[in-house]
């Protein structure tokens, strides 16, 4: 028998969600060791940057850092503004290739931005939202890639509030699809247990 033993036995073919949508468990797609230094190197290379955005008319800055890369050769309408992608760095394109390439035997797709994610510890989460901007698309697919701390990344069903909850280690690859950002919100738990900075990758297709 072949083992990977870096590989956690994820079944991808597997619906996390009971219902309206589909989120695929990857597991972790890489050992620790390049795991851990595209974990550094994103730490260091990334301009990342506090975002800012108007919640109920107030302008506020996100506690966490966000970096936005992709084509350059258009412009994206995003939570309500409109933003230009920094360029793919090569680690970046290198990942998307990696990703598209574990997605291409259930759901084959190509994507053209990736928003990146910083968190600096447990204090900072992401609270409860759907990515179902215009410029996604319906039934639009989203994979998430984790590095750094281990954190609980959480679904609730809009309407009958049923949970499903699972913990993100680095490496791992998480796809989200079919009507998950219509039915279900997803959310980053705050935990003052974790002192340690978390990485989260999300590839995505807008369309153009
Ligand atoms: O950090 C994560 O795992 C989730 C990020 C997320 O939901 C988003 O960027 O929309
Ligand atoms: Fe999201």
């Amino acid at each position: 028998m072949n083992l990977n033993l870096f590989d956690t036995p994820a079944q991808p073919e597997t619906n996390l969600l009971p219902y309206d949508g589909i989120v695929n468990d990857y597991g972790i797609i890489f050992d620790n060791d390049t795991a851990h230094q595209y974990y550094q190197k994103l730490l260091h290379d990334i301009a990342w940057q506090h975002d800012t955005a108007v919640i109920f008319g107030k302008h506020i800055t996100t506690a966490r850092k966000v970096a936005w890369h992709g084509h350059t050769d258009f412009d994206y309408h995003y939570s309500g503004s409109v933003r230009t992608a920094l360029p793919w760095t090569e680690d970046l394109l290198a990942l998307k290739t990696i990703v598209e390439t574990h997605l291409a035997r259930i759901s084959p797709t190509s994507f053209n931005s990736c928003l990146l994610n910083l968190y600096e510890n447990g204090h900072q989460g992401m609270g409860w939202h759907s990515d179902d901007e215009a410029c996604l698309g319906k039934n639009t697919i989203i994979a998430s890639l984790s590095f750094g701390a281990t954190r609980k990344f959480a679904f609730r069903h809009k309407q009958s509030k049923q949970k499903v909850e699972l913990l993100l280690e680095q490496g791992q690859l998480l796809v989200m699809r079919g009507g998950t950002q219509t039915y279900w919100h997803h959310a980053i738990m705050k935990s003052t247990r974790i002192t340690q900075p978390r990485i989260n990758l999300t590839f995505r297709t807008m369309l153009t």
